[in-house]
């Protein structure tokens, strides 16, 4: 890529050696160049470096134990019941499903991560808001946020700056402090919008510092807590990093979630057989007002699992891993220098024949434990949560999440595509996937 040396693996034998037997050397991750204009994004998880990295992972990875996801569950429970409730009553109406599930999920990890109620869910299709309580404040947090998150591009419609960075990676940041103090360019905009941010984050975590409460749970107050305890995690911890961990896991828990959920409801809609197995699963469980446990939600809907699985392997949201070399290192028998970026292409492997007979077919049955396409393949074939010590923190919760959704929108509904969606699916390309005009649907309720 230019000058930067760079390889890309989609081979699951070859995965495994960079993301797990060779780790060590392959800690880090390559920063693209508009994160390397954007400190804070730079001082997430996701980009942060060799001792910080694993000091903060260690660290925030006990929120993430079964017993805290379980503890989250009512939250989940309550945005998920809001969003069933608000869907249309008429059959003739489309909904853009996923503007839906990007304000469920939002609410969700606003909740979970900083302990706020965004209220996305309870606005009404018409832009109404029916929680007089919520300030505008949130509302312009999340624009913001929304801004910030958009303005991420890696191609020719990013800002000048991160185009020049594509181009001449050295000349990116002169040229973003040049520009920055411009009015009116990209650049001064993204810069604004990113302090104003970073304030409001900033506000956040120092209210939530001040709070004597050692009952909550969300997790800034648990990072903060464990600032307190642990020599080692004051230095880490320090408050501009509090504040983009929870903005990172706003980003990274919300986009993610909403797209794979979203394309589980266009996938099932085309495919009636999968949709009757689907309900006789979640009629099966029982009662439809019986809530699922953590535990029923982990082991009690095994084609429901199958179903995710593939939804991810057709629809791989998070299609390229990166990562970078920290020393000269050898990986299937070539040596690559200190600095090669390496890439391991998730979205590829999802369509490789050899792992998957079929690959454009959707069949949910290919992941039955039973199956011998399952039995046979490669471990690492399937990993669109990526792989090894620095796989998706965030994955339980993920899960958890979109199965108790799911459960909840099938208990009541069955969906349709609706006629005025485009076929095939458009798909954009940014740092992650997603939907170029919205996954369309039509709601039908199901008989009592
Ligand atoms: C369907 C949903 C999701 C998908 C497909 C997904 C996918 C991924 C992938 C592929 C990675 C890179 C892993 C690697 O390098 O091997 C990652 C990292 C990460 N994800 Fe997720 N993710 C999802 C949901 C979430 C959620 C809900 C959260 C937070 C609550 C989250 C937080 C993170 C963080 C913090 C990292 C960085 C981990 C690190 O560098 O140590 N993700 N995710």
């Amino acid at each position: 890529m230019g000058r930067q040396p760079l390889v890309i693996i989609a081979d699951p034998e070859l995965c495994k050696e960079a993301g797990i037997k060779k780790f060590k050397d392959l800690t880090n991750r390559s920063i693209p160049s508009p994160i390397a204009a954007s400190p804070l994004h730079q001082k997430g998880l996701f980009f942060s470096r060799d001792k910080q990295w694993s000091t903060m992972r260690n660290t925030i990875i006990s929120f993430y134990q079964p017993s805290q996801l379980s503890s989250l569950l009512p939250t989940m429970q309550s945005v998920i019941d809001t969003l069933v409730h608000n869907l249309p009553k008429s059959e003739d109406e489309d909904i853009t499903f996923s503007n839906l599930s990007l304000k469920m999920a939002t609410d969700v990890i606003g909740q979970a991560a900083f302990g706020f109620d965004f209220g996305l869910s309870k606005e009404r299709s018409n832009g109404d808001i029916n929680d007089h309580g919520r300030d505008s404040e949130v509302s312009d947090f999340v624009k913001l946020h929304v801004y910030s998150t958009t303005t991420l591009k890696m191609d020719l419609s990013g800002s000048f700056s991160i185009i020049l960075g594509l181009l001449m990676p050295i000349l990116q940041e002169p040229f973003r402090q040049i520009l920055s103090r411009i009015p009116w360019t990209a650049d001064c905009m993204v810069s604004k919008t990113n302090q104003k941010l970073s304030s409001r984050l900033d506000d956040i975590v120092a209210k939530r510092a001040n709070e004597s409460d050692k009952v909550s749970k969300d997790f800034v107050s648990l990072v903060l807590r464990a600032r307190e305890s642990e020599e080692v995690s004051k230095k880490v911890f320090t408050s501009d990093y509090i504040s983009a961990l929870a903005y990172e896991h706003l980003l990274a828990g919300s986009a993610t979630t909403s797209f794979t959920l979203s394309s589980i409801l266009y996938l099932v809609a085309g495919h009636p057989e999968v949709e009757k197995k689907l309900l006789k699963e979640i009629d099966g469980f029982g009662p439809h007002n019986l809530m699922p446990t953590a535990h029923d939600l982990q082991h009690k809907f095994p084609y429901i699992d199958q179903v995710i699985k593939e939804a991810m392997r057709f629809y791989t949201v998070s299609p390229l891993v990166a990562r970078e070399t920290s020393r000269q290192v050898e990986i299937g028998g070539y040596v690559l220098p200190k600095g090669t970026w390496v890439w391991l292409a998730l979205g590829v492997l999802a369509k490789d024949p050899n792992h998957f007979a079929e690959p454009h077919q959707f069949r949910p049955e290919r992941f039955d434990p039973n199956c011998d396409e399952e039995k046979q393949r490669h471990p690492y074939a399937h990993i669109p949560f990526g792989i090894g010590p620095r796989q998706c923190i965030g994955m339980r919760f993920a899960l958890q999440e979109m199965k108790l959704a799911l459960i909840n929108l099938y208990r009541r509904y069955v969906f349709r595509h609706s006629p005025n969606m485009e076929k095939p699916l458009a798909l954009e390309f940014g740092i992650v996937l997603n939907y170029k005009y919205g996954v369309k649907l039509r709601v039908v309720k199901r008989e009592p």
